[in-house]
C-alpha cells in the first residue's frame, strides 16, 4: 500500500509517494511517464524525455511491456541525458549505453531523436556540444523554453540520486551547484568515476514541467532523510535543490524511505 504526500508551496506541487517494493515504483513510474506522453503528444506534437543514469534505467522496465510498450507514441519521444560520463558510448560507463541496452533498444524511438554527447570531444567541447544542440532543439521548438526562466523546459526528467545526495552530475559542496549561467557544463574531479562527466545546471533542471525523483535502496535512505525529514544539518544536499517550474513527484520505496 503506497503512502501519499502531496504539498503546494509557492504555486509548486511537491508530492511523494512511498511503495512496498522496488517493483511497486516501477509499475507506478511507467504510468506516469505513459500519461505524460500521451498528454504531451497531444498537446506539443512530441514529448521531450530527459534520462539520467545509474538505477533509473532498470526502473523504466515496465514501459517495455503492454500496455505500454504498444501504446506509447514512441516516434513523438525526444531523449536526451540529464548528465553523461565523458567515455566513448559503447564504454561500461556510459549513460547511454546503458539506456540503449536496457530500454532505447526495445522500443520504437526514432534514432534521430535521440541525442546523445558527441563523444569525440573533451569534456568542455562535449559540454559546449551539447549545449548547442538543446539550443537547436529550442529554435527548432521541439524543447520548450521556459516563459519564467528564459533555460529550455523539458516536458519529463527522470532523475535518481546517488547516496551521498547527488543528482545528475552535480555533487554535494561542488561549484558546479551553483552555476546559474550555462545551460551544461562539465566536471573534470567527479568525486564518483569516471571523474569527466558533462551535467545539465540546476536552472535548466528546475526548469522542467515535470520531475520523477526515483530513488530506491536502503543506501539512499540517510540522504532521503536529510532532504524529506526534520534535518537540522545547513549543509544543502544537490537532491534539496531540485524544484522544478512544475511538479516534482519522488518514488520511494520502503528501503529508501526508512528512515523519514
Ligand atoms: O553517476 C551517476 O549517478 C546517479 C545516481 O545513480 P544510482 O545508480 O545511484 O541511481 C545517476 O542519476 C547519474 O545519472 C549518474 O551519472
Amino acid at each position: 500500500m503506497a503512502e501519499i504526500t502531496t504539498a503546494k508551496t509557492a504555486g509548486k506541487k511537491k508530492e511523494v509517494e512511498v511503495f512496498d517494493s522496488e517493483e511497486a515504483v516501477a509499475v507506478s513510474l511507467a504510468k506516469y511517464t505513459a500519461d505524460l506522453s500521451e498528454k504531451f503528444c497531444k498537446e506539443r506534437g512530441c514529448f521531450t524525455v530527459v534520462l539520467s543514469g545509474g538505477s533509473l534505467i532498470e526502473s523504466l522496465r515496465k514501459l517495455l511491456e503492454p500496455p505500454y510498450v504498444d501504446s506509447i507514441e514512441w516516434s513523438k519521444w525526444h531523449v536526451l541525458w540529464v548528465d553523461e560520463r565523458v567515455v566513448p558510448k559503447d564504454h561500461v560507463d556510459s549513460n547511454y549505453k546503458l539506456a540503449y541496452d536496457g530500454f532505447l533498444a526495445q522500443v520504437p524511438i526514432l534514432p534521430g531523436n535521440v541525442y546523445a554527447i558527441n563523444d569525440a570531444l573533451s569534456a568542455e567541447g562535449a559540454a559546449e556540444d551539447y549545449e548547442t544542440c538543446l539550443k537547436h532543439l529550442v529554435n527548432m521548438k521541439v524543447i520548450e523554453a521556459s516563459s519564467v526562466s528564459g533555460f529550455p523546459k523539458f516536458d519529463l526528467m527522470l532523475l535518481g540520486m546517488g547516496p551521498d545526495g547527488h543528482v545528475a552530475s552535480l555533487f554535494p559542496g561542488h561549484q558546479l551547484c551553483n552555476e546559474n549561467e550555462k545551460w551544461v557544463t562539465c566536471i573534470k574531479d567527479s568525486p564518483k568515476p569516471p571523474p569527466e562527466r558533462i551535467t545539465f545546471t540546476f536552472p535548466v533542471i528546475n526548469s522542467s514541467a515535470y520531475i520523477a525523483l526515483v530513488i530506491c535502496g536502503a543506501a539512499e535512505a540517510v540522504a532521503v532523510q536529510r532532504a524529506l525529514g526534520k534535518d537540522q544539518n545547513s549543509d544543502v544536499l544537490p537532491v534539496q535543490m531540485v524544484s522544478p517550474e512544475g511538479e516534482l513527484k519522488w518514488f520511494l520505496d520502503k528501503d529508501a524511505a526508512s528512515k523519514l
